[in-house]
This record gives structure tokens, sequence and C-alpha cells, in this order.
């Protein structure tokens, strides 16, 4: 899950798009980049950390024109910290793309093996989505007729893409000279959500990972993009979409409405925030099976992105709902960050304890989920060293046992903490009395309620089933060994950097010599 955003206006669009990544934040805090284009030239600055300190004003100046694209990461191929996959990417041939993709291809491996021995196309970094970039070259490079392309060819194009690329991508495109493309995969596993803005100059259009980028800088919702659709914008704002898969459905990653998604967002038609209310009823109802809700004192969230659910959870069980934990404003999420130290360090500096909440008493601590139990096993901590009696925990989404592998970075096994364990021996390493968790079922229907048009979800960390159809053992056990192998690179960086980097499939780096094939 990274932040995109793609935008063609009718003023200069540089602020436009640093404001949109400043709300988008929260899903990638490793790098940002903004790409604008003026005429046909392209103009980017990018680089590591949070969107703040990335950009100054010297480097808003140099990013002129009125219509562009941007980019947070949340690395989940390659490296953490590593600069050279910091989003957008850029190629030159055909025409000049500029692209920034949320996602994770699960065939990016064996893609550019293609892309280097058949298509002569060199990768030059360890990202997915360069690779996903240079394959849409390719297929723009066939489809266009000559040296002129049109909309038949781009979605041509876009249509060559889903047939041969596999996994997770919501994707947004700027073509030198044409305009900003944006396609989704045909199972909507990620989100994006198309706007509209009307001036009198006339349409203009953005396309973003949430909703939230297009309300703070007054665009109107008017639609998510579909699976498997292509939306484009000319440079005279003229908008067109196609549906470009020949077989799609929508299927959008369960864990957006969990945890990912900002919960003033609306996603494929489904209020965030709604979805984590009811998660927060259900839950209600499954912690009444377990525990006698009159023996809870207090309920209290884990901060952020648990406070609707347990807000909710609280009032159906008719029990005070009390902010125990205080949140330090500037630290960022937690779960996010490459490299367990920093998490583990990360939740202590972020969250201190609200004494008279938990002295004396009952508490029952919600959390959206629970992924490695980094913040589960030290809040539990701080809620008995602020003197609680009993300390219950419940988490609005069911145990994570399975590998992420489009676009969360979760993708070994071994680092979950409810793989190969009952929820009594979870409860027991965080420390709980007592662990509730959501029933996948009730999460779902959570979901759904807001819009029965989904009928399918990616629960893959859930359910271990992918539903991209080509993950399998093999896939997964491949993951795992390259996650744990010690790259050559980093024989010198520090425990932190060594578990940040190679954060999913390592794709190998190919060199043609003369006289090889
Ligand atoms: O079991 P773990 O591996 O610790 O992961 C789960 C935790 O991480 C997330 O919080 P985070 O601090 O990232 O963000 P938030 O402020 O939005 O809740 C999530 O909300 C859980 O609290
Ligand atoms: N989380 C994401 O969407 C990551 C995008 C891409 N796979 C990267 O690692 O840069
Ligand atoms: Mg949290």
């Amino acid at each position: 899950m990274c932040g995109i955003i793609g935008v063609v206006a009718s003023t200069p669009v540089n602020q436009l798009l640093y404001d949109g990544l400043m709300v988008l934040q929260h899903r990638g805090q490793d790098a940002a980049g903004i790409s604008t284009a003026e005429g046909s030239t392209f103009h980017m600055h990018k680089g590591p950390g949070l969107v703040r300190d990335v950009f100054r004003t010297r480097n808003m100046r140099a990013l002129p024109g009125n219509w562009g694209i941007a980019h947070c990461r949340y690395p989940t191929a390659g490296s953490a910290y590593n600069f050279a996959e910091a989003q957008p990417f850029y190629v030159n041939s055909p025409f000049g793309l500029m692209l920034a993709h949320n996602g994770n291809l699960t065939n990016a491996e064996e893609l550019k093996q293609q892309l280097f021995k058949l298509d002569l196309r060199h990768i030059n970094t360890n990202s997915d989505s360069e690779v996903l970039l240079n394959v849409l070259a390719h297929e723009l490079q066939r489809a266009a007729r000559g040296t002129v392309l049109d909309q038949d060819a781009i979605f041509t194009a876009v249509r060559g893409v889903h047939k041969r690329v596999r996994g997770a991508y919501a994707v947004v495109v700027m073509i030198a000279g044409y305009g900003l493309l944006a396609f989704r995969d045909p199972f909507g596993i990620r989100p994006l959500v198309l706007g509209k803005n009307v001036t009198p100059e006339g349409n203009e259009w953005m396309l973003a990972s949430e909703s939230v980028p297009l309300d703070t800088l007054g665009f109107e919702r008017v639609d998510d993009a579909a699976p498997g659709e292509a939306v484009f914008v000319d440079l005279d704002r003229n908008m067109v979409r196609k549906q470009c898969a020949e077989t799609h459905a929508l299927s959008p990653c369960l864990f957006e409405y969990v945890y990912l998604a900002r919960p003033d967002s609306m996603l494929d038609d489904v209020s965030v925030y709604e979805t984590r209310l009811r998660m927060g009823e259900a839950l209600a109802a499954k912690v009444r099976k377990i525990i006698d809700p009159a023996e809870i004192d207090v309920v209290i969230p884990i901060p952020d992105s648990s406070r609707p659910a347990a807000l909710q959870m609280a009032q159906a069980l008719g029990i005070p709902f009390r902010e125990g934990f205080v949140k330090n404003r500037y630290i960022g999420r937690t779960f996010i960050m490459p490299g367990q130290s920093t998490r583990k360090k990360s939740v202590r500096q972020k969250l201190n304890t609200v004494g008279q909440e938990f002295a004396g008493k009952n508490v029952m601590l919600v959390d959206d989920s629970i992924v490695r139990g980094t913040t589960s096993h030290e809040i539990v901590e701080m809620a008995r060293a602020a003197g609680a009696k009993k300390v219950y925990f419940a988490s609005a989404s069911p145990p994570v046992r399975f590998p992420n592998v489009y676009g969360i970075d979760m993708p070994t096994r071994g680092e979950l903490i409810a793989t190969g364990r009952t929820d009594a021996q979870i409860a027991a390493l965080i420390g709980a009395d007592e662990l509730v968790y959501q029933d996948l079922e009730a999460l779902e229907e959570s979901v759904r309620a807001c819009n029965p048009n989904i009928t399918g979800f990616d629960a893959s960390c859930f359910t271990g089933n992918y539903i991209t159809g080509d993950v399998d053992a093999a896939y997964l056990d491949a993951i795992e060994q390259s996650r744990n192998q010690k790259p050559a690179a980093q024989q010198n960086a520090s425990e932190d950097d060594d578990e940040a980097g190679n954060t999913a499939q390592q794709i190998e780096m190919f060199v043609r010599r003369p006289g090889q094939e």
C-alpha cells in the first residue's frame, strides 16, 4: 500500500499534488515523489522520507505544469531506504512515460526475465514497479501505430499489461504529450478513486488511492475505477474510461478497511469509518460469547486505527469508552516502519498511558489487527504497569496467519504472531488474560453491508487463499528464503537495515555480455 495521485488541471498542480500526498502519508512513509509536465517535458523530484521532508520550496518551484502524478512509498519489493526505488519511475521510450504504482506484482521475477531476454529492456532496480512500467512501455510500443498514439492504442496496451502482469496494481502514468493514464488490476485489489473539479475553464480530473485528497482539494468523488478498467485524461482534459480486462471481479483488499485506509475515505463506495463502526458492533457480539461484559470496567482503543471499532464496541456492550493511551502525534504509523526494533521502540515513543483509566480496573483493549504482535505485547505490558487488574484484548480482524503478497509488507509466516498458534497461545504471548478475535464472516459482512456489490475480497492474510491464482507454497517459500537471506550489499548494515532490505522477492539483475544469447 502506497499512496498515488494523478491530476490534470487548468492551473499548476505542484501544490495540489503535495497537499494530496500529505493526506495520503499514512499509506507510505519511506519515500515520496512528484512529477509534473509542462508541454511534453517532465519535471520530477523524489527522495527518501516523509513528504514534508522531501520537498523544499526550491523543489516545488522546479515542478511547473498543469498535470502530474505523485507517490508516497511503503516498500514491498526491493529495499526500504533505497532512493533508487522511490517513485515515480521514468522511461524515455516510447513517448516518455512516468509511472507511480500502488500494489505488488507476483510475477515480477518472470517478467523481468522476459523484459530482458525478449523485449530487450534493462531493469535497473529491484522494484516491481519498474518492471510494471517497462511492461507497459513495451505494450504501448506494440500498440502504437507508427509514431502516433491514440486512445485505442493506449487501451490496447493496458489490455496487454493485464495479460502479462499478475498481482495487485493501481497505477497512474503520464504519457508525454498525450495525457494521464490510470488503471487498476482485474481484481481491484488496491483502490483507485476518480474525482472531478468543475471550473469555468472546464473539468479537472484527479485519480487517487483514497477519496481524502479529493475532499481536501475540492474535487467531487465521481466513482471508483472498476477492476481492470483504464481511465485516460488527455491534455484538453477530456476523460474516457474503458474496461481492458477480459475477466474482472471486484475483490478489494479487506485490510484496506481494517487498517490501511483513513477512516474518512470512501473506497469502492464504502465509507471506511462506517465499516469500522460495524466491525466494532460485530466484535461486541463476539466478546459477549466469551467474556461477561459485567467483568469489563472500561473499553480502551489503541490509537489510531482502532478508534471507531472500539467506540462502537463499547456502546454496544454498554461499557464506558475511555482514551487510556495518548498518542504522540509526531510519530508515524508503527506497522509500516521498516525494521522490528524500530517498530518496537516506536510503540513506546508513540503511546503513553493515562494512569487513572487503568488503576484497579479490568480493561478491554481494542485494536484493529494484531500482525507481528509488536503493538499488542507492548501495550498489554503498559496497561499492567499502569495498574490494570485484568487486561482483555480484542482484535477487530481475525488472526493474520498468512503472508500478504499484494502490497502489504508481511511476506513471511515466521514473523506473524498468529501463524501456527492457537488464540490461547497468542494471548499468552502478548500477556493478555483473554483474547477475542473477530470472525472473518463478520468482518466481511461489515464491509459488504456498505456495498453489496462487493462479492469477494482479497482476504489472503486471514485465509491463505490468493485470488490471483498464481501464488502457491513454492512461491511463498521463495519469498521467505529471499527475505531471510542477507544480501551481500547489506553485510555491514545494521540489524534494522538488514530486515528492512529485501522486503519481498529479490528480482535478479541481468547484465547482457557480448556473445550471450
Ligand atoms: O501487531 P503489529 O505488528 O504491531 O501490527 C498491528 C498494529 O499496527 C498498526 O498500528 P500503527 O501504529 O501502524 O498505526 P495506527 O496509528 O494507524 O493505528 C495497527 O493499527 C495495529 O495497532
Ligand atoms: N506498497 C506498495 O504499494 C509498494 C509499491 C512497490 N511494490 C514498491 O515496493 O515500491
Ligand atoms: Mg494501531
